[in-house]
């Protein structure tokens, strides 16, 4: 869908971020380096570099890029998961993603009290939970094992509950990481269908996915990273043939 306003929902200006990338991982080798004179410990790695960009509202955006380009830890950025060591990151409205999804559920409560739980952290009061309860609980699949705790579930369960909750928060800003690909294949296709109406509502999406057809079909335009820096940034179309050149 074209962009309604152009007023932004996400600003990322001359964002940097460094891990510490250890050398050393086990006891043993670290002893052993000591004991030759190796010089052990970490050094930094600038896993993004310089990244700008802007996602107005209503605009649907893929991030590409190879394994290790940045793109999970871009959206960390965006959702507030780790902070940039040099730039900003403005969000504007409410925003759910999609990444990490469930790290916010508890193992020994039950799906209804993990319901209300993560819906209260993606910002829901009671109240909205309580409105929008059965829609969750239907939409997951799981209403027998409601009452159950969610160390019981099984893996899929459990992420049936918690992307029903992530996309039935009031949202207007909702990130995607490869999501669409856990699940059974009839839940896929409901997840589907559920993110292009909310793309339709003139959400603002932005997805991180290695399915190109995935990516065209959620996005118009793509963002393309390479060692951590934007090498392109235009239609969607030209982003994957960018992505695809530069991965032979
Ligand atoms: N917590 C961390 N500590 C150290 N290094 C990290 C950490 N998180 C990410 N990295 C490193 O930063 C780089 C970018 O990682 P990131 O997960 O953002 O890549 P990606 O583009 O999402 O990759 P993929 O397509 O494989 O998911 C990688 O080299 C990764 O090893």
């Amino acid at each position: 869908m074209s962009t309604l306003t152009s007023r932004p929902r996400i600003i990322v200006e001359n964002v940097r971020k460094t891990f510490l990338i250890r050398h050393s991982h086990s006891m043993k080798e670290a002893v052993i380096g000591k004991i030759r004179g190796r010089k052990v410990g970490s050094s930094p790695f600038q896993a993004l570099d310089e990244v700008s960009f802007t996602i107005d509202e209503g605009e649907s955006v893929a991030i590409l890029g190879h394994n290790g380009s940045g793109k999970s830890t871009m959206l960390k950025l965006i959702s507030g998961v780790l902070e940039p060591n040099a730039g900003h990151v403005l969000v504007r409205g409410r925003l759910a993603g999609l990444i990490e999804v469930g790290a916010g559920f508890h193992p020994d409560l039950s799906g209804r009290e993990n319901v209300y739980l993560n819906a209260a952290i993606l910002g829901m009061t009671e109240h909205e939970t309580d409105e929008r309860f059965d829609d969750i609980v239907e939409f997951s699949g799981i209403r027998e094992f409601i009452d159950q705790e969610v160390k019981h579930y099984s893996s899929g369960m459990f992420m049936r509950l918690a992307f029903s909750v992530a996309i039935h928060t009031e949202l207007d800003v909702l990130l995607v990481d490869e999501i669409l690909s856990v699940g059974d294949a009839p839940f896929r296709e409901k997840c589907n269908k559920k993110i292009q109406e909310l793309i339709d509502a003139g959400k603002t999406m932005v997805v991180v996915s290695h399915d190109t057809g995935t990516v065209k079909r959620l996005c118009e335009r793509g963002i393309v990273l390479r060692k951590g820096k934007v090498i392109f940034d235009g239609p969607v179309e030209e982003a994957l043939e960018v992505h695809k050149a530069k991965n032979k």
